[in-house]
């Protein structure tokens, strides 16, 4: 058809055109609007959710974290109860406290932080949680539950990168995924919750010898290695979403993920940050997690909805 204009500047070939970077801050704090409403009609019913969070020892990263945790339920209506535990507390002493929470009915989420000291049985604690108390979505049970396609609590940083790409407006079925990583809370979860949306889902590790051969084949990248600058632009497909799951902390005190964000944002279709990313929407869906527990106790939900 004759007349379509072109302006000079609309179109020149070969101008990076630049990601749409994915806020997840933003995301997180629009979630909030909605958790808050949903607290209140369970408050209308005489149920308040509550969150316990135990920190074992004094590592400082971990008590950023719980204190953003801490703060995150106070602004939506969560009460959250610490329980702060030198790191000489013995593995018994420990069991103890989370069979009292798990008998507590004012407790509808036990969140016990993780790194714990050498000496406390990992494994051991959080098979202690009761299952259903369990919002962190790390008890055996909840794992299986995954593993079968099944969401009771699921993980709360990979549910908070299936929230992003869906808010994106991201398809997933039928794509190719690539994770890196493998790791109990982020990896492996990650990539079943991928496979139960029939992506084709690739998992690579830091050591995979050549990774950008992998990489490169991933419509949707999700990197979770823990290495800066792991992945550069040319390991990335032209067009990808690229999310970053690292949290790294190099010597001069600034965090950073593990991608090449300014390298790798010329190259993506979309990319999340580090931060204001993925660690946000970990927050969030805790919250979320926590809310979903105490509906189910209200009677508002059934014990495993569809998420
Ligand atoms: N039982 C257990 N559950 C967890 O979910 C758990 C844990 N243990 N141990 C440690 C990791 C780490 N984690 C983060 C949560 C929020 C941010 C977060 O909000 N990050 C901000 C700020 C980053 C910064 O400046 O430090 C951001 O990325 O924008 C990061 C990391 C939860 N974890």
């Amino acid at each position: 058809m004759k007349g379509t204009i072109v302006t000079s500047t609309a179109l020149k070939p070969d101008a990076p055109t630049g990601a749409t970077i994915i806020d997840g801050k933003a995301v997180a704090l629009k979630m909030r609007d909605e958790q808050r409403a949903r607290i209140e009609a369970l408050q209308a019913r005489g149920v308040t959710p509550g969150l316990a969070v135990v920190l074992v020892g004094e590592d400082p990263a971990s008590s950023i974290y719980v204190r953003r945790k801490v703060k995150a339920c106070e602004a939506v209506g969560i009460k959250s109860i610490s329980h702060r535990y030198p790191a000489t507390i013995s593995n018994e002493e420990l069991l103890v406290l989370i069979g009292k929470l798990n008998a507590d009915p004012n407790v509808h989420g036990i969140l016990v932080q993780l790194p714990l000291p050498a000496h406390i049985d990992m494994a051991k604690v959080l098979e202690t949680i009761a299952p259903e108390k369990d919002v962190d979505g790390f008890h055996l049970y909840n794992v299986g539950a995954l593993v079968v396609g099944r969401q009771i609590f699921p993980p709360c940083t990979p549910y908070g990168v299936m929230h992003l790409l869906e808010h994106s407006g991201i398809e997933i079925e039928g794509r190719n995924v690539v994770v890196v990583g493998a790791s109990n809370i982020v990896g492996k979860p990650m990539a079943l919750m991928l496979m139960a949306r029939d992506a084709t889902v690739a998992i690579c590790h830091a050591k995979t010898r050549d990774l950008g051969q992998w990489t490169i084949l991933a419509d949707i990248l999700v990197v979770a290695a823990g290495v800066p600058n792991l992945i550069v632009p040319q390991m990335v497909k032209t067009g990808a979403v690229v999310i970053d799951v690292g949290i790294n902390r190099l010597a001069d005190g600034r965090i950073v993920g593990d991608v090449d964000f300014e390298g790798v944002r010329k190259k993506a279709s979309h990319i999340s940050p580090v931060p204001g990313g993925v660690g946000p929407m970990t927050i969030a869906m805790l919250l979320e997690n926590t809310i979903i527990s105490a509906e189910r106790t209200a009677g508002i939900r059934g014990p495993a909805d569809e998420f």
